[in-house]
């Protein structure tokens, strides 16, 4: 990605309120004096616009090979939709509980035996979250290509991936945001 658009999507995020500092227990269990908040910035279509773009450069420049876009429900639902009007590839939404009535499944959308996936989140901590869509596309036969990610905050998630055999590939780190 162009280093003018990482500026430009960081300084955005500061902004719009994204990065929020006080006393956060985060998905975890851990605590922290700062929370990125990107599902909030996402509700603004010109920084949803921006991170779809950086993401596909990301993609492009890292020549990532993907059939479809895959991530778990919410925080990474409007980018995996985003990315897909920016490169024309269906995505995939993983819930996070499989549902017990209608279609009962955990699934919405395709994943076939073989395909070559792009994970996509928009925050990793301990990376858990990110982890179990990479899971659970493997699970279904798929291929997981890499896991794009806006915001990483370098807690831990790029080790659990390098430990499954996956790329941890962010837009922004939490140093770029402080
Ligand atoms: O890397 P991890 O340690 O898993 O933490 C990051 C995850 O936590 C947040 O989601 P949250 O669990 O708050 O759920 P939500 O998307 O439904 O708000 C965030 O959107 C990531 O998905
Ligand atoms: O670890 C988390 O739960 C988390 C951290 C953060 O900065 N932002 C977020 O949405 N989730």
């Amino acid at each position: 990605m162009n280093g003018e658009l990482k500026k430009e999507i960081a300084e955005k995020l500061k902004e719009t309120g994204a990065v929020r500092f006080g006393d956060f227990v985060l998905s975890s269990g851990k605590r922290s004096s700062i929370y990125i908040d990107i599902k909030h910035a996402c509700t603004h279509p010109d920084i949803l616009a921006m991170i779809a773009k950086g993401m596909k450069e990301l993609a492009d420049s890292e020549a990532l090979d993907f059939q479809r876009i895959a991530c778990v429900e919410l925080g990474g639902v409007p980018i995996a939709v985003a990315l897909s009007l920016e490169t024309g590839k269906p995505y995939a939404i993983f819930r996070k509980q499989k549902k017990d009535y209608g279609v009962k499944d955990d699934l919405v959308g395709v994943i076939e035996k073989g395909d070559k996936i792009l994970v996509v989140e928009d925050v990793t901590t301990t990376g858990s979250s990110a982890l179990s869509a990479v899971e659970r596309v493997r699970a279904r036969g798929g291929e997981v290509e890499a896991v794009l990610v806006v915001v990483d905050r370098e807690e831990g998630a790029a080790e659990a991936f390098r430990e499954k055999g996956v790329r941890l590939i962010p837009l922004l780190s939490l140093g770029d945001l402080r």
